[in-house]
């Protein structure tokens, strides 16, 4: 502190030097003080607002969708503020300092967006289609332009070039590169940052906000926070969202208009008016009021008991300002509250940068407050207050309206809502959201994973294939086979025809390594030794229940994510445990007395030509089989229906409730084969511990897979039904009361095919490698 003489400062006041010099502010008051300390908490709110955007940029390798041609706007918003500022001698220098902050990040997201979206993402997509044909000969030409050509088109990859059989494999298939929304698609209209949400007179804050971005039209949600928008995969969600999105959409364009409408009139009657009366520049001073930037001005006015002094730039004078620097006070307010609407309708809120966002508004507002509430000060700074003071409003306003939003779509906004109900859409889409910011944080452009898959020519094998083809990381590089080997996968199974994929090899001719991770579909002990030659970096998901770590997938999910080997549960097993496990291990039901009365697809068998599986010797009819032969794989072996023969099944069942009870459980156990392709339903009987009820066991079931994506407990009394999970991962179970007191009954159904098997696979196979567990998995049933 020093006493009054500084140069501009009032001598009979004791300013802050260091104020003086760095600032060229005169600050001589404890009020003055505490405007200060609001302006430069306010820069600091921004500051801290704007970098992890910045960062998070630079991490990500990416800018997210941001526009260009937005971001141009707030280019203009940042000349009118920081020029605005510059001229107006009744801004602060927070205001100035906080204005060039603005432009500063807005020059630095301008570079990034430039060279992520338009430089980095186009040579990485090279690469990755480089990467992907490096398998076997290297892709015709015209295969690769058709690749890029597609993937410009429909923001994924599809194409890839297949050679004949007797060449070596092309393997671009499927290739999952993630691009952006293409240019000019709505989202691509809005920039994602916290400026644009929380902005206010300066623009630029870092991105706590997330695009709405359909899976379908572009794979990855761009996001860089902690909440995301409304983003589905699910048909009735999305339409839900959309709807509401319409209207909100509207209304906001209403509002923008409003916003630019009034800025451009307080514009007008500005330069109408024709002088700033703020700035007594024409008339004898009256007031003497400490504000603006005073060495710039030197305008002397005295009231009461604030004294203030204004000063006016030297070089331009007093007179040659005018009234221009409220003028471009006024449309740096309309081009950031204009453009800031539709980004809050798009947008979510993160709650941290929410906050610093508002602490930096509601600061910026008061260091100009406090400093004097005098009109010939506030006058000038209009544009600023209003500007900042309005997007607290908005910011407020649309906190609420987002949140109230999410409950009633069944999105969920913040983290409370995480675990919403798990009857239909909310959990789902919650889930896809959470996939969406995984596939973000691995950055799917660069981190293809290369599958292999043995036993492609297979039910299962081919099953894997199938889901893989909307895997947004997960492309096939090699498929194997025994009596098929060498024979395209179209021609075994003319569905996938549109599959680009390689020739099938037989195992021994497999080149793994071009592979990451491995499915292996291969018969019940044929694998072993396959899968101990395999080099040891590789992941493998086997199919045929080997040793490994036990991979159903709901109740092993920790042991699964940091495996190497996943045994995959059969499909017996996996809609067994499913209702079981949970149920014994809350002591709800007795280990005694379990009877299993289970029914399969034909696809259960495998595909390999057995008399057993004829038309004519399933059709019309219904088979059980392994009756009594369940506790010992070996006594499968004499039976008749031994390519029926659920070989593991019991001893994988009883061994999973034995180990979820520590003590020994021994089930009856009827496998049964029926006339259907694919589909599985156990109905299972078992004894209440006394005093619980079946609303006991279904209130337990529900709350343990209330978070689930895939198991599903049903409304009391609506039966579960194989027709209604078939082509689907779904798990359906429900609970109902037997006849004989103390006793229920549950049902559970699955497609054993996907749940059953390949599902659940690729599920685990996607913990393994980091992806989200539901890539590639959220395709609804098939019905009828
Ligand atoms: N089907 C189902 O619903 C379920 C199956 N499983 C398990 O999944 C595994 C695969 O079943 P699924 O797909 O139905 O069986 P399939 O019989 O349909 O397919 C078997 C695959 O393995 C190949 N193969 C057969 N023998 C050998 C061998 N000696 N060496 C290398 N490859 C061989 C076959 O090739 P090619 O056709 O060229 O001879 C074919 O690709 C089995 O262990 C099964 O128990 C688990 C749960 C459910
Ligand atoms: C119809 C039919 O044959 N189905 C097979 C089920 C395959 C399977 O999943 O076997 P696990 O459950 O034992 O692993 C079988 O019974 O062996």
């Amino acid at each position: 502190m020093v006493s009054g003489g500084m140069a501009d400062c009032p001598v009979e006041k004791e300013c802050l030097e260091w104020v003086h010099r760095y600032l060229k502010d005169c600050i001589c008051s404890f009020r003055d003080e505490i405007s200060l300390g609001l302006g430069l908490l306010s820069v600091l709110s921004w500051g801290i607002a704007e970098v992890p955007q910045i960062i998070t940029n630079f991490r990500e390798k990416s800018t997210e969708g941001v526009s260009l041609a937005f971001l141009m706007t707030w280019v203009v918003g940042d000349i009118f503020n920081l020029t605005g500022c510059y001229l107006e001698p009744a801004t602060l220098p927070t205001q100035f300092i906080m204005a060039l902050l603005y432009t500063f990040t807005t020059i630095i997201l301008v570079l990034q967006t430039i060279y992520y979206d338009y430089i980095y993402t186009r040579r990485n997509s090279d690469e990755g289609y480089e990467k992907i044909a490096s398998v076997g000969e290297k892709p015709k030409t015209a295969d690769v332009d058709t690749v890029k050509k597609h993937s410009e088109q429909d923001n994924k990859t599809h194409e890839g070039g297949s050679s004949p059989s007797s060449s070596p494999p092309t393997t671009i298939i499927n290739v999952p590169i993630t691009r952006r929304a293409s240019r000019g698609s709505e989202s691509d209209v809005y920039y994602m940052s916290a400026r644009s949400l929380a902005s206010s007179h300066a623009p630029g804050i870092g991105s706590y906000m997330v695009g709405s971005r359909d899976r379908e039209s572009g794979g990855s949600s761009g996001n860089h926070s902690f909440l995301r928008t409304t983003v589905s995969s699910s048909p009735q969600h999305s339409s839900v969202s959309r709807s509401s999105a319409t209207q909100a959409g509207s209304l906001l364009r209403t509002a923008a208009s409003s916003v630019l409408l009034v800025g451009s009139v307080a514009m007008t009657s500005t330069v109408l008016s024709g002088a700033i009366p703020s700035t007594p520049h024409n008339g004898p001073a009256k007031y003497f009021v400490f504000t603006g930037r005073r060495l710039l001005q030197q305008i002397s006015v005295s009231h009461g008991r604030y004294s203030t002094h204004f000063p006016r730039r030297s070089f331009l004078g007093e007179e040659a300002v005018g009234p221009w620097g409220e003028i471009f006070g006024w449309c740096m307010a309309a081009i950031y509250m204009g453009g800031r609407l539709p980004q809050i309708h798009l947008n979510g809120l993160n709650p941290l940068m929410f906050v610093f966002a508002l602490v930096g508004n509601a600061t910026y507002v008061g260091s100009i407050l406090v400093r004097s509430i005098l009109w010939v000060t506030i006058k000038p700074n209009l544009p600023w207050l209003v500007d900042a003071a309005v997007c607290v409003l908005l910011d407020l306003f649309m906190w609420g309206g987002i949140n109230r939003a999410r409950y009633v779509s069944g999105v969920n906004a913040s983290p409370r809502c995480a675990s919403t109900t798990k009857q239909g859409v909310p959990l789902q889409v919650a889930s896809a959201l959470k996939d969406l910011q995984v596939v973000q944080d691995r950055k799917v452009k660069s981190e293809l994973v290369r599958i292999g898959v043995l036993g492609a020519s297979g039910y299962t094998g081919s099953e894997i294939v199938r889901l893989l083809a909307t895997h947004p990381a997960f492309a096939v590089t090699v498929m194997t086979a025994d009596r098929k080997a060498g024979q395209s996968l179209a021609s075994v199974f003319p569905h996938l025809i549109t599959q680009d994929l390689p020739n099938m090899v037989a195992v021994k001719d497999a080149d793994f390594s071009e592979v990451d991770a491995i499915f292996c579909c291969l018969p019940h002990g044929t694998t072993q030794e396959i899968i101990a030659s395999l080099p040891r970096s590789l992941k493998v998901v086997d199919l045929s229940a080997e040793e490994a770590v036990y991979g159903l997938t709901e109740l092993h999910r920790d042991e699964v994510r940091s495996a190497r080997l996943v045994a995959n549960p059969g499909c017996y097993p996996t809609t067994i445990q499913l209702p079981l496990v949970p149920l014994l291990q809350a002591g709800l039901i007795s280990k005694d007395g379990i009877i299993i009365d289970a029914k399969s697809g034909v696809s259960g068998a495998g595909r390999s030509a057995k008399e057993a599986n004829l038309y004519t010797e399933i059709a019309e009819g219904m088979k059980s089989y392994g009756i009594t032969n369940h506790r010992h794989v070996a006594s499968f072996t004499s039976f008749p229906l031994l390519i029926l023969a659920p070989h593991c099944a019991v001893p994988e069942i009883e061994q999973g409730l034995t180990q979820a009870v520590g003590s020994q459980v021994t089930i009856s156990f009827t496998p049964h084969l029926i006339p259907m392709s694919r589909g599985m339903q156990s109905t299972i009987y078992m004894q209440m511990v006394n005093g619980v009820t079946v609303d006991d066991l279904r209130a337990h079931l529900k709350s343990k897979f209330e978070d689930e994506e895939f198991v599903v407990v049903l409304p009391k009394g609506v039966v579960p039904c194989t027709a209604h999970v078939r082509g689907s991962n779904y798990c359906l179970l429900n609970v109902f009361e037997d006849r004989i007191p103390g006793r229920a009954i549950v049902v559970s159904v699955i497609d054993n095919l996907v749940k059953g098997a390949s599902g659940q696979a690729l599920q685990n196979m996607n913990l393994m490698m980091g992806w989200p567990e539901t890539s590639g998995l959220l395709q609804q049933p098939m019905f009828p």
